[in-house]
């Protein structure tokens, strides 16, 4: 589904952060991104979301090489893919559960057909009391599960989540891996980017690791 071959990647002329990257995504894979602070594992998860370019290299995303897509048609690609930033990125005007539903209305859904299932995935991380509350006054957490059920509420692809439980206590970070391995269960690949090696332990996934700028994978 994804392939990377000799990928190189600079931010302007700086050294390269990336160095030679060649591995592969296939598709339902299950996969933690690691490596210590600075490896380039946002830089990574950027470039599998088509928000950088390589400076070398190919990258095939869904068996299209990603420097032959134009700008037109990137919003149709990444609609195949969830995503959950670092800072979140929610829409501060929209309430949690319009955050949530929005990659099902931007598909044109109906309300009725979508409604339940996105305040029954609310619940399920702990949100059933913050359905009607606008971002800004939800806690760090709080907002980390609104982009992760946004990220999930329409079954993508591919997931990407990069530090999903870096504001949550161990047990909701054991519930949001189980909603990740439910997922990758009916079909979505998952890519999580964790520095969390009591998260990683927990399940047996592929690692792949970044180490000034190179990637190591252990299957
Ligand atoms: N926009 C940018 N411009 C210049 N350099 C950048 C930019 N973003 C990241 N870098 C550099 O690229 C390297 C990799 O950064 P990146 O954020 O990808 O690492 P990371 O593994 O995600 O780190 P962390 O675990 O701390 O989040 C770092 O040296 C960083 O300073």
């Amino acid at each position: 589904m994804i392939h990377f071959e000799n990928v190189g990647l600079r931010y302007g002329m700086g050294p390269e952060v990336l160095r030679d990257l060649t591995f592969d995504i296939p598709k339902k894979s299950f996969q933690f991104l690691t490596g210590p602070s600075g490896a380039g594992k946002t830089t990574l998860m950027r470039l599998l979301f088509m928000s950088l370019h390589p400076t070398r290299g190919l990258i095939r995303m869904f068996d299209r090489d990603i420097s032959s897509i134009g700008r037109d048609e990137l919003p149709l690609l990444r609609r195949r893919i969830g995503i959950v930033f670092q800072d979140f990125r929610l829409l501060d005007h929209m309430t949690t559960y319009e955050n949530v539903s929005l990659p099902l209305r931007v598909r044109g859904k109906d309300e009725s057909t979508y409604r339940s299932d996105v305040i029954e995935l609310l619940k399920w991380v702990g949100l059933g009391e913050r359905i009607n509350v606008l971002p800004p006054v939800l806690s760090g957490g709080e907002k980390q599960r609104v982009a992760i059920a946004r990220a999930l509420i329409d079954q993508p692809e591919i997931l990407l989540a990069d530090e999903p439980t870096g504001n949550v206590d161990p047990p909701m970070a054991q519930r949001l891996l189980s909603l990740f391995i439910e997922l990758n269960r009916l079909g979505t690949a998952v890519v999580i980017a964790t520095h969390d090696l009591t998260l990683m332990d927990k399940v047996d996934a592929r690692r792949m690791i970044l180490s000034e700028g190179r990637l190591d994978i252990y299957d």
